[in-house]
């Protein structure tokens, strides 16, 4: 049903860079601001702005919708730059699903599925597939050695999987190292015209709860959940100064994880390969492999929203209190069996 009080029309600025809602004629109104989208190489803001009024149609939701979060006193909800940090309880899964799907996103989940990895596909696709940004337009770009393996899996409407070629390896490491290179690569040969929104995902996982549009935004990055609580001296970031990963002592805001990412994340990894390529031209191997690039690369280029644990938890670790949901988390695995050249 429509609501047609009169309120003073206002701006209401939420969740994120990427929208406004504002009252206006008696209406509520979107506003979408999109800028530097994958297809935009030199970043030259595009933007993009769509205005619906009205209360009826599919996606959309009245104000009766609303409900008003009570929010999280436990956990901090917003970062030193003003971003949101997304935790359980800090947003409306419906409200916010419908507001980006006014949107309709177009979203690539790129995953490395190299050697024995290819076992952990069935699993991670299977769960995306119930989990996953549901309704939403969904593309798995798997990179694999190992084609025979990619098992068929039932997806959704608007869901659909490409498979690409990468060569296999010799040591762990250089498969992690190369997800810079081959996501640079197919970026720009085939997803930047295909999608809006990228994800890099480690294939070793299992959704297991709702992880919806709460996540988009132009970069977003997740807490380790190995680090989320101790001071940034305890992060495990590159200390040497040889290394193009290297990070001060004294600096840095958080420590993220290297096995979910998400955004429009182009400039991110051609800015990593290209630090790898220097350190590997030094000799030199970051001691996280992209995680500790892609961390410096974060404390310089600060994301737009910070997902909590949340949005990668590791069945390794007991789930305390204020993981109040598992979205997504790490299988157990058996290191020394699963990896070419061992646990090492
Ligand atoms: C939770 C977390 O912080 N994970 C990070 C941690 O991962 P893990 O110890 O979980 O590393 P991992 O063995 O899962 O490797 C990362 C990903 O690379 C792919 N892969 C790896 C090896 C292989 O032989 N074949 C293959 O396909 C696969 O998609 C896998 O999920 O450390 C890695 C190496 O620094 C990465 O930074 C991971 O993101
Ligand atoms: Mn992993």
């Amino acid at each position: 049903s429509c609501h047609h009080t009169i309120i003073p029309s206002f701006i209401l600025k939420l969740f994120s860079n990427d929208f406004i809602l504002h009252f206006l004629n008696n209406y509520w109104v979107f506003s979408f601001f999109s800028f530097c989208k994958p297809c935009d190489n030199n970043r030259e803001p595009e933007l993009k702005f769509v205005e619906i009024e009205g209360c009826s149609e599919k996606g959309r939701w009245t104000i009766g919708d609303l409900k008003m979060q009570t929010g999280r006193t436990d956990v901090n909800a917003v970062t030193n730059w003003n971003a949101p940090l997304v935790w359980e309880g800090t947003f409306d899964p419906v409200v916010i699903d419908a507001i980006y799907k006014r949107l309709d996103p177009r979203v690539a989940v790129m995953v490395l599925a190299v050697g024995k990895y290819t076992r952990f596909l069935k699993g991670f696709l299977e769960s995306a597939e119930k989990y996953f940004l549901v309704d939403f337009r969904v593309t798995y770009y798997i990179f694999t050695d190992n084609k025979q393996d990619v098992p068929k899996i039932e997806l959704g409407t608007g869901r659909k999987i490409t498979v690409l070629d990468v060569p296999s390896a010799t040591r762990w490491q250089d498969v992690v190292l190369s997800r810079m290179k081959w996501a640079t690569i197919a970026i720009d040969k085939q997803i930047r015209n295909e999608a809006d929104y990228l994800f890099m995902m480690d294939v070793d996982s299992i959704f297991h709860s709702r992880f919806g549009a709460e996540s988009l935004s132009p970069l977003s990055a997740v807490l380790h959940r190995g680090y989320y609580k101790t001071t940034r001296n305890d992060f495990p970031y590159e200390r040497r100064g040889t290394s193009k990963a290297y990070i001060p002592p004294d600096e840095g805001d958080y420590y993220y994880t290297a096995a979910v990412w998400g955004g429009y994340l182009e400039e991110m990894y051609k800015y990593c390969y290209k630090q790898s390529e220097e350190d590997a031209k030094n000799n030199i191997e970051a001691v996280w492999q992209e995680e500790s690039h892609l961390n410096r690369y974060l404390l310089y280029n600060k994301p737009t929203k910070v997902l909590s644990p949340e949005y990668l938890w590791a069945d390794y670790d007991q789930v305390p209190e204020d993981i109040r949901v598992v979205r997504i988390s790490q299988l157990v695995k058996n290191y020394a069996e699963v990896r070419p050249n061992g646990g090492q």
